[in-house]
């Protein structure tokens, strides 16, 4: 049996917020966390439970106000937002977020290619990568092969989502922070995108924390599971406590005073 890899720990993580009356609102309270190499973990709470603000100081966005961060053991606390884009990668709920409209599929895709370097596109690069892209986006069923050469702004919403799937997840990043990347499709969409999600994270064994609203995603997918209350960790379930429970159980978890 092969150890667990740890691959990011938060300890006593906690941000606090000035509410313009000369106080201080703490809006992530003291979390210890540990992830291991290939965890896959749902992240639920109710509206302003935290779970923007867990990943918005995982990928440097927000400053800790005390505690730290470190990856594979690296303190990272201090790492500007730049920095950590190397290495942790994020899918955010608005399509027109992750992807540069003027630019097109291939152009994109080449961008995330080469994720954190400094450089420009080059059209022999578009023409040796081309048929690489054109298998990736047939890999996503949903006709985005078709569309190499259209800018990122006339797709579909859907398309749109599962490019910036395919993108943040190109370069095997350390850790994926889906932030609700589902939210804004419909339905049928959003089961699919959800669906390659999932096959992405296992083929590539990718390392993640997903953050939805779907209680049934929430159940259905991933090996561990995440409870955010008033910027606490409240219940971190691991997979034999995650298969049995129900959607009862977070209904009960909801509507419980603290
Ligand atoms: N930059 C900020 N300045 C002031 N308050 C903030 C800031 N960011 C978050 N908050 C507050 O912190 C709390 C947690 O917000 P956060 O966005 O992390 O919640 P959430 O769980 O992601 O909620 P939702 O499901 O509505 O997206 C909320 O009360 C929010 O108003």
């Amino acid at each position: 049996m092969t150890l667990p890899t740890t691959i990011l720990t938060m300890v006593q993580a906690t941000k606090k917020i000035d509410n313009g009356l000369n106080e201080q609102n703490t809006i992530l309270d003291h979390v210890d966390l540990t992830i291991q190499k290939g965890d896959f973990i749902t992240v639920l709470g109710g509206n302003g439970a935290g779970k923007s603000t867990l990943f918005n100081v995982l990928a440097g966005s927000l400053p800790l106000t005390s505690g730290d961060i470190r990856l594979k053991h690296q303190d990272i606390t201090n790492w500007k937002e730049e920095k950590r884009a190397t290495v942790f990668a994020r899918v955010f709920q608005d399509p027109k977020q992750g992807t540069a409209p003027r630019m097109t599929v291939a152009e994109n895709l080449l961008l995330a290619l080469h994720r954190g370097e400094k450089r420009t596109i080059k059209r022999r690069e578009l023409k040796e990568n081309e048929p690489v892209f054109y298998e990736l986006c047939a890999s996503l069923g949903n006709g985005l092969e078709n569309h190499l050469d259209t800018p990122t702004g006339n797709l579909s919403g859907g398309q749109r989502q599962a490019l910036s799937l395919l993108m943040a997840t190109l370069k095997d990043p350390e850790l994926l922070l889906l932030d609700e990347h589902t939210a804004a499709l419909d339905p049928k969409t959003a089961k699919q995108l959800m669906k390659f999600t999932n096959q992405r994270i296992q083929e590539k064994e990718l390392t993640c924390l997903m953050i939805t609203h779907r209680m049934e995603d929430a159940l259905q997918y991933g090996n561990r599971l995440l409870l955010l209350k008033k910027g606490k960790i409240k219940k971190d379930l691991n997979a034999q406590e995650k298969k049995k429970l129900t959607l009862n159980d977070l209904f009960l978890f909801f509507e419980e005073e603290d």
